[in-house]
């Protein structure tokens, strides 16, 4: 992530830093002792109440939270996380794994291949970053912990609090840091969330159906029954039961035996759902149900609906940034009910897009002048096409211009994938400790979660993040579905956030370390650092504007700076900790070969520049003052080797320099 600025900055007091260090490796050093070994039961009655006891303290607000971290600095109390060893999802669809019960359950193994089925035993203790429960299994004759990471479902709703039955994929059986046996899940597609109403569907009944006309007429009313009770849940606004009820519906109405006879019911299912994805944000799902919603038919009430299923097919695609798909299903729309307004007026903005897109011109006044708190996003496109992806030798892959940029022009514009700001409640950061590098970080867990939630919703964009360079790249097997859903690897998104994320800054109000903006914007990942970079981005709501700094020639690639230190041991130890590399730029290069003991020098007289620079206004700055700092810029100046120097900034002495000019200039 772009780093932070001194105000944001978040100090661990070595003694925390040490226990945190201490707590994982303890906890690691007990798991590979007991790999294998047999789990021990748990008496049931103590381990629900201990439960009870700390979901009753967690919802007053006094957790006991083993997992808090003070932080000196704006940071407060932040939840310490550990980035263990990652392991792949299960890529297994449920029907080919293996039960399993709790008394099979080993210590510190994923079980591969099996499943185990378990219900809520307790309440659901609810912390910052994670939730556990009680948990037992069909019998109830044996109790566990139950440990969910990123535990707010697609729906905002704690993951274990929204149902009490759930079938674990591949169960992964290990310690807690406090050296407690847990079940622990960290991808969410490994836990499949079974609703109550549905444990008993009637979906089983429906499956049954074998073709004989009652039988048909049996399933028909199941499927209405559904569709009935989802339209009840819309009109409660209970959105995910209005889904869940109208999947189960689709389900039956899609079998041979409805179809055939009455295929409008599922239309209007779909066509129904379709609305509710929307509003869930789930647009992959809402296109295509809307689109099976069609009936084609020419009399006026089916292009009515049909004309319906075309909007919810346009806003899906919009949604999705899918401008020229989406202005062709307005255009159906406008052609079956030419009179629409919705229409026109969605064919108006889909113009506005594709010309920001084709042309990279933008009204950016009226962009920003439409943000806010409450609608913190722009309504714009993103224009690329001035720069592709190709190699960076030693870099990995880059982002080059495929025409010469002007300096001051815009290079590219790019909407967010997917932005959490400060103010929202998805905003969480954490202290992580990472096994793999011994490094403690703070992490936008918030902006992880968030990206995982979002693919969940949308799998048709897995493979784009997917794309994107992480440490870790996965199991090598790139699933991103089975025939449960979606599959994502969150250790993977956790690591691609590391290294990708930028910062939009606080444009919305105060922020700290501890509730920073953090966002992905995909294209730019593509960018590689340079400390003498050729452009520079700002952001208008969650748009990055990146223009030119310097002329930029076709083929050349595009540098930002992750990092604006002007001492290159401070830059290089940022370099190194969040994005993991060692900078060999012509700047670096350059510094590298001073002296230590030079090195040292100038850093303490640009501290002196920095202080004379805040303290003395150049508008009013008397001769003397002003001569001053002439005496400083070139002490400054006589740290840099002159031939060494030839052609590269001496970016220590940029603000004092910077002072002097607008001081002469007013003289
Ligand atoms: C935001 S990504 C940039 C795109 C990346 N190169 C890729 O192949 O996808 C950041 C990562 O790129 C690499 N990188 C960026 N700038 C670099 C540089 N100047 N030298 C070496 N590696 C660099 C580092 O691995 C860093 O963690």
């Amino acid at each position: 992530m772009t780093s932070q600025n001194d105000a944001n900055t978040i100090f661990l007091t070595e003694q925390e830093a040490e226990r945190i260090r201490n707590t994982v490796k303890d906890r690691l050093k007990k798991c590979s002792e007991l790999v294998g070994h047999a789990r021990e039961p748990r008496d049931s009655k103590a381990a629900i109440s201990q439960a009870t006891g700390a979901s009753l303290m967690a919802d007053m607000g006094g957790a006991p939270d083993a997992d808090m971290t003070q932080t000196k600095g704006q940071g407060g109390t932040l939840p310490a996380l550990t980035v263990g060893q990652p392991y792949s999802p299960c890529i297994v669809s449920l029907q080919d794994l293996q039960p399993m019960k709790l008394a099979d359950l080993q210590m510190d193994t994923h079980h591969r291949g099996r499943r185990l089925t378990v219900k809520r035993a307790s309440p659901v203790v609810t912390l910052a970053a994670r939730s556990w429960t009680m948990v037992q299994d069909e019998a109830g004759d044996e109790t566990e912990r139950l440990e969910v990471c990123l535990r707010k479902s697609r729906h905002g709703e704690d993951i274990l609090e929204s149902a009490s039955v759930f079938v674990i994929k591949e169960p992964y059986f290990t310690l807690t840091d406090q050296g407690e046996a847990t079940l622990r899940i960290d991808h969410p597609s490994d836990l499949i969330v079974c609703r109550d109403e549905f444990a008993n569907s009637s979906l089983t009944s429906a499956n049954e159906v074998n073709g004989h006309a009652e039988d048909a007429a049996a399933a028909e009313k199941i499927a209405r029954t559904c569709k009935d009770k989802g339209n009840a849940a819309l009109k409660q606004r209970d959105l995910p039961l209005a889904h869940a009820k109208y999947t189960e519906g689709l389900k039956v109405a899609r079998q041979d035996v409805v179809s055939y006879t009455n295929p409008d019911l599922a239309r209007d299912i779909s066509r129904n759902r379709a609305y509710v994805n929307i509003l869930l944000n789930q647009l992959d799902e809402a296109k295509n149900d809307a689109k099976a919603s069609l009936t084609g038919r020419e009399d006026q009430r089916s292009k009515d609906l049909d004309s319906k299923a075309y909007f919810r097919a346009g806003c899906a695609a919009y949604n999705l940034g899918e401008y020229q798909e989406a202005k062709g299903f307005f255009d159906e729309q406008q052609k079956i009910t030419p009179g629409d307004k919705d229409a026109s007026a969605n064919l108006r903005k889909i113009e506005v897009r594709l010309h920001e897109q084709e042309a990279g011109t933008y009204d950016l006044k009226k962009l920003g002048a439409g943000l806010s708190r409450a609608r913190p996003q722009v309504d714009a496109a993103s224009f690329i096409s001035n720069t592709k992806v190709r190699d960076s030798p030693g870099r990995g892959r880059g982002l080059f211009a495929t025409r010469d940029i002007p300096a001051g022009e815009i290079v590219m514009c790019e909407k967010a994938f997917c932005v959490v700001w400060g103010h929202e409640s998805e905003a969480l950061t954490a202290i992580t400790y990472d096994v793999r590098d011994d490094r403690i970080r703070v992490s936008p867990v918030g902006l992880s979660t968030s990206i995982v939630q979002k693919l969940l919703s949308n799998p048709s964009q897995i493979e784009r993040v997917m794309d994107l360079y992480g440490d870790y790249q996965g199991g090598g097997k790139n699933v991103s579905t089975t025939e449960d859903g979606p599959v994502v690897d969150t250790f993977r998104v956790h690591d691609i956030v590391s290294r990708n994320a930028f910062g939009p800054g606080s444009q919305y109000g105060e922020e700290g370390a501890s509730n920073a903006s953090t966002g992905l914007w995909i294209w730019a990942a593509y960018i590689n650092h340079s400390c003498i970079a050729n452009a520079k981005k700002d952001f208008i709501g969650d748009l990055m504007v990146l223009r030119a700094t310097r002329p930029i020639t076709a083929g050349e690639e595009i540098f930002l700076s992750y990092d604006e230190s002007n001492d290159y041991d401070a830059r290089q130890t940022a370099l190194m900790t969040t994005w993991g590399f060692e900078c060999n730029c012509a700047l670096c290069a350059a510094e590298k070969a001073d002296d230590p003991a030079v090195r040292k020098k100038r850093r303490e007289l640009a501290s002196e520049a920095d202080a004379f620079v805040e303290r003395e206004h150049w508008a009013n700055a008397k001769r003397l003052t002003v001569v001053k700092a002439q005496r400083l810029a070139r002490a400054m100046d006589d740290t840099y080797d002159g031939e060494r120097y030839e052609g590269v900034p001496r970016v220590a002495t940029r603000r004092i320099r910077e002072w002097l000019a607008k001081a002469s200039r007013r003289r």
